[in-house]
């Protein structure tokens, strides 16, 4: 699928970064930098019911009440990236989930910049298209995944057809104003 259109993406910005503007700044110059395009980007508090469902993969491991708990304990930023290879890009550009290690390895990444440990290291991001899909659904439902595809992805293909609003972070098309 999408080999050579653009890939969807759900990155999230953790509690400990959004909280610091400096650092949430370098972040989205980051995701800019790297040629990714923002199609949605929404700011929210998870509730507790939120983060467990998101995390229920995790349900029974160590460290699920301590992520669970951190998630809720103040605004995350959501974005729906673009970019071709847009989940493993997005992926590269976190770093591995594992801090410490990334801090030492691959310092140039998100975790590795802005990471402080394995459970608050600032950034999540989807880890294939089904669940790209399944995150995209449950933080924005209105969000029409195959209609993306099928209408708007070409035109996020060029820089040219998009209008970036840095308040907001969010690109939107340029002509028809209907991202
Ligand atoms: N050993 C651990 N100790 C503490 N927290 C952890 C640990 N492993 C994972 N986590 C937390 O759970 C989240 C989900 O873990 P997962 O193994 O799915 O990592 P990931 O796929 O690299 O990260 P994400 O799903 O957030 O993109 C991690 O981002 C991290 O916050």
């Amino acid at each position: 699928m999408l080999a050579k259109g653009l890939q969807l993406t759900l990155a999230i910005i953790k509690p400990h970064v959004v909280c610091q503007p400096v650092a949430l700044q370098d972040i989205r110059r980051m995701i800019l930098a790297a040629d990714f395009k923002v199609v949605r980007s929404e700011r929210k508090r998870l509730s507790l019911p939120d983060a467990e469902r998101f995390y229920s993969e995790h349900e029974g491991k160590f460290f699920y009440n301590r992520l669970t708990t951190f998630m809720t304990s103040g605004p995350i930023d959501l974005y729906i990236l673009a970019r071709r290879d847009g989940i493993k890009e997005w992926r590269k550009l976190m770093g591995p989930t594992k801090v410490f290690r990334t801090q030492f390895f691959e310092p140039e990444t998100i975790r590795g910049k802005f990471g402080l440990s394995d459970t608050r290291n600032a950034t999540h991001g989807s880890d294939s298209d089904e669940s790209a899909k399944k995150e995209i659904g449950l933080f924005f439902p209105r969000f029409d995944f195959e209609g993306w595809h099928r209408d708007e992805e070409i035109h996020y293909r060029d820089e040219a057809n998009l209008i970036l609003d840095e308040e907001e972070f969010v690109h939107t098309i340029a002509d028809n104003n209907n991202a």
